[in-house]
């Protein structure tokens, strides 16, 4: 949904600044490596401490460059499938550190295994969800679902609950328990959005190949 709502209104907004960095030579490769860095930084850092603000704001002054770089590409005429590549696979290390820096946390400080196990739900569940396109793609169909949590709500709806639970550490009382309640509706929004997409390619793959599995590929 913010995929295909917000994406419009972040690249009328990010264009200028990505065509700044064009015009010093940067590259979208650069900034997609950048902002990895910035964003498994600010995680792993951060969030095994509990120190949830801060982990926060650090992501979010990196996390946008994975807006930035395709749009740099775009605006260069130098969207590549190495660039498409990059950017997929990098995005898959993002999203592990931030739901293993949750994990983390839970395992260490924080002390609850139950919500240890629903972070580490959520990064293997999202890494699935995003598999699942990945791979339906692949073997050359159109698997036109999007589903109910993309990876931008994954990311809003954790990292928005993250900085607010961060306040904690600064005296506002209870709003640490945005955290846990933001990992499990990820958690279960992720679980719908894998059953979704795992029944389009299904059906999508019976289309393609007839009841027989004829024209399978491996
Ligand atoms: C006192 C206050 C303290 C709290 C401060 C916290 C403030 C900020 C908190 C959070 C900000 C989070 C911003 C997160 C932005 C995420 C942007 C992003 O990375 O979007 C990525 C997405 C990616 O495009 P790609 O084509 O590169 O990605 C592909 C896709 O994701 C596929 O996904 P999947 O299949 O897994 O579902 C992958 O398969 C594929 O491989 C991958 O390449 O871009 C978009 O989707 C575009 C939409 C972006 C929308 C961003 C919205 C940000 C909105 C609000 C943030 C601000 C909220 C402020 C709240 C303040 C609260 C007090
Ligand atoms: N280093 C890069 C990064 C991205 N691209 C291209 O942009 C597309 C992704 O666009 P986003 O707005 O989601 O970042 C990607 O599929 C590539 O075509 C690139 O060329 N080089
Ligand atoms: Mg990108
Ligand atoms: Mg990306």
């Amino acid at each position: 949904m913010l995929n295909k709502y917000a994406r419009a209104f972040f690249t009328r907004v990010l264009t200028p600044f990505a065509a700044f960095l064009l015009r010093r030579g940067v590259s979208p490769d650069a900034v997609t490596l950048i902002g990895t860095a910035g964003v498994v930084a600010g995680a792993l850092v951060f969030f095994p401490r509990g120190e949830f603000f801060w982990g926060t704001i650090v992501i979010t002054l990196f996390v946008f460059s994975d807006l930035v770089d395709g749009n740099m590409a775009r605006q260069a005429g130098i969207s590549s499938r190495w660039g498409a590549f990059l950017d997929s696979t990098l995005d898959r290390v993002a999203d592990g550190a931030i739901f293993g820096g949750f994990a983390l946390w839970y395992a260490g400080g924080g002390d609850d295994t139950l919500l240890c196990a629903v972070a580490l739900f959520c990064l293997t569940a999202g890494q699935v969800v995003s598999y699942t396109k990945a791979r339906g793609e692949a073997i050359g169909l159109p698997v036109a679902v999007n589903g109910l949590v993309e990876r931008a709500e994954r990311l809003v709806i954790s990292l928005v609950a993250a900085g607010l639970a961060g306040l904690h550490n600064f005296g506002v009382p209870g709003i640490q328990v945005l955290l846990p309640i933001a990992l499990w509706l990820v958690a279960v929004g992720s679980l719908v959005t894998l059953v979704q997409r795992v029944v389009t390619v299904r059906r999508e793959a019976f289309e393609a190949d007839g009841p027989a599995g004829q024209g399978a590929v491996s």
